[in-house]
């Protein structure tokens, strides 16, 4: 049994084409299927503009300042309505004009913005890290990719941690004000040394190992915990990484780096504050919710921790007359740590070439809510992509109406061993073309698997390891649907199930098998199934219908069990036969049944 090997991008990555946005939104970026009007044409990634027309730019909604090179950026190719503050209730009325939304952390992207974009929001893009402030499960549900802007913003977050550190650990700030107010107090704002000082930290991410890249310049030991982080990584720049428990029992300064998530929620309470050495420091410029804020004034208040440096806080601005922010030993700045001029330039760079690239059909290598393909794998997938999508289709044309389906499987032969073989975007695209066809729902890359889950539909994959030359990501693909009745009875397998199976040849996805049946058609424009007596002259017969009809035929092909048994035929046709066409081919007398294909 396989499941999809998850694949890893460098934050540096280029944007990748991707082709899973619906056709049935309006300014959607969708996969165009190429058809076959005599020649062929490869596979396009396009906008497709409704209701203004094709030449319509979208709109990006610019919800905070954001800097003039990204701007310029999305300008190029969007409209760009910067409209900062905007209370909820604005934001809400606004969405419904905009194809994307670009915020930093200011701006709550709830729920109701994604339910008042009407399907319209295709993407947002967070000009940042941190995306606590987006509802994801929303974004998904209502399939709109969201993307973030990783990297460039890494140096100038761990050089405030560093800041805050260095200000903290020698009273900067408070002997600052105490000079100000026209005091001289020497004695009052000694303060303690770094070198030779335990740091750890929190979160050995990319902004945590820049932190301790840094403080190790400084003299400081440096230990780290994050559960997730290769200790080699840690290694190279000479840190420990340690347990939870271990990290805060050593620490002389504990610095926080890790993402607010539910698991990370008040991390830091009055139980774990308990764990510290007496007098130890804390530094946070991840997120404020990360710290059980109330239980850090008892810490501070009880002597536990001595002094605090925050940049972020559980609610931003926090209120006026928090304990926190007045405490004496507490040292704040509003949120800087991506506020310099260079990360905020590389920021909006960042953040504007993936919200453009997402319009354009492209997704970007920072997507948070969809899976990340390598581009070099994407472009291998491709036809593959095209194939899947379009089996699914067939298949669940095949169902009789009224079976539910429910149950699909999904078996992909490959020599490829299964690691080397990432499969989500083949299941998207499958579950888009089963779903698409009989519902009003659109599935795109981001909300494949949640569709499918909320219809109750069930797609288990399986892998069959084949011998020979792993060039070629995959032999076939197979899709097979139990526990349903079929409009045309032999699609039915013998054990049981609606089959049908495909292959790419020559880069052209191919129609290889329905039910027991090995047929051989392209798949482009539609499909017609017969089943029929085999029998001389049945080509001829069925062609001259559609002939005299106007309908062009791109392809014929007829699988045969025995020579004059039964014989399943496939006619791929470039347009829509009429009702009288499909009629006059069900009476030809040695046709059985038939089927007319959407594709
Ligand atoms: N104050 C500011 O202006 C800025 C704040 N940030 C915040 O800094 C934080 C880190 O950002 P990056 O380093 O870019 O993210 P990152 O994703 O590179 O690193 C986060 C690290 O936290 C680790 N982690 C997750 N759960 C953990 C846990 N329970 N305990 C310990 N470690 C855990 C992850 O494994 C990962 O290595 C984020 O919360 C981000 O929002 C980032 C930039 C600017
Ligand atoms: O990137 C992050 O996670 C940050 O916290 C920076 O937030 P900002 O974009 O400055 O509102």
């Amino acid at each position: 049994m396989a499941t999809s090997a998850s694949s890893s991008v460098s934050p540096r990555q280029p944007s990748l084409k991707l082709s899973l946005l619906s056709s049935k939104q309006s300014l959607s970026p969708v996969f165009s299927v190429p058809f076959n009007h005599g020649k062929r044409s490869l596979p396009r990634f396009v906008i497709v503009a409704s209701g203004s027309g094709l030449s319509s730019k979208p709109t990006v909604l610019v919800a905070e300042k954001l800097g003039e090179a990204g701007l310029g950026l999305l300008k190029e190719f969007a409209n760009v309505d910067c409209s900062y503050n905007l209370t909820p209730e604005e934001l809400c009325t606004k969405i419904s004009l905009c194809d994307a939304l670009i915020v930093r952390s200011g701006t709550k992207v709830s729920r109701e913005v994604f339910e008042s974009s009407a399907g319209r929001l295709k993407v947002v893009g967070r000009a940042g890290v941190g995306i606590d402030n987006v509802d994801l499960a929303a974004a998904t549900e209502f399939g709109c990719l969201v993307v973030n802007a990783p990297t460039a913003n890494t140096v100038a977050a761990a050089e405030h941690g560093i800041a805050l550190l260095a200000a903290m650990a020698r009273n900067v700030a408070q002997a600052d004000a105490s000079v100000k107010a026209g005091k001289w107090q020497r004695n009052k704002y000694v303060g303690v040394s770094l070198v030779g000082k335990t740091l750890a930290v929190m979160g050995f991410g990319k902004v945590g190992s820049e932190v301790a890249r840094r403080a190790k310049g400084l003299g400081m030991h440096v230990i780290a915990h994050d559960p997730y982080a290769p200790a080699d990584r840690a290694r190279a720049i000479g840190v420990d990484l340690v347990g939870f428990d271990e990290a805060l029992a050593r620490a002389d300064f504990v610095s926080l780096h890790m993402p607010l998530t539910p698991s990370t929620s008040k991390m830091l309470n009055d139980e774990t504050f308990a764990k510290m050495k007496k007098g130890v420091r804390i530094i946070n410029v991840a997120r404020g919710g990360v710290i059980d804020e109330d239980a850090l004034v008892r810490a501070l208040d009880s002597g536990i921790v001595a002094q605090a440096a925050l940049d972020v806080f559980t609610v931003e601005p926090p209120p006026q007359d928090s304990k926190l922010v007045r405490h004496e030993r507490v040292t704040v700045t509003p949120h800087l740590g991506a506020s310099t001029m260079e990360a905020q330039e590389g920021v909006a760079i960042e953040i504007a070439e993936a919200v453009v690239g997402a319009l354009k059909g492209e997704l970007a290598a920072t997507a948070v809510n969809a899976p990340m393909v390598p581009a070099e794998v994407l472009t291998e997938l491709k036809p593959f992509v095209e194939l899947a999508e379009k089996l699914g289709r067939l298949a669940v044309q095949l169902v009789a109406g009224g079976s539910g389906v429910k149950t699909v499987k999904v078996t992909y032969a490959s020599s490829r061993a299964p690691d080397d073989l990432d499969t989500r975007l083949l299941r998207a695209m499958i579950t888009k073309g089963l779903i698409e066809p009989i519902s009003s729902v659109f599935v795109n890359l981001v909300n494949a698997d949640y569709t499918a889950k909320q219809r109750g539909l069930r797609i288990t994959e399986e892998r069959i390891l084949l011998d020979g030359s792993p060039e070629n990501p995959l032999e076939f693909i197979q899709v097979q649907i139990a526990n349903v009745e079929s409009k045309f009875a032999s699609a039915i397998s013998e054990s049981g199930e609606i089959k049908v199976e495909g292959r790419v040849k020559d880069g052209v996805p191919h129609l290889t098998k329905v039910g027991s049946f090995e047929v051989d058609v392209s798949l482009e424009g539609s499909i017609i199934l017969c089943r029929q007596v085999d029998q001389p002259g049945m080509i001829g017969q069925v062609g001259s219908i559609l002939g005299e009809e106007n309908v062009n035929v791109s392809f014929m092909s007829v699988g045969r069990i025995a020579p004059r048994k039964h014989a399943v035929m496939a006619i791929g046709v470039d347009d829509q036969p009429s009702k009288q066409t499909l009629k006059r081919i069900g009476e030809v007398p040695a046709i059985e049944e038939f089927v007319f294909l959407k594709l």
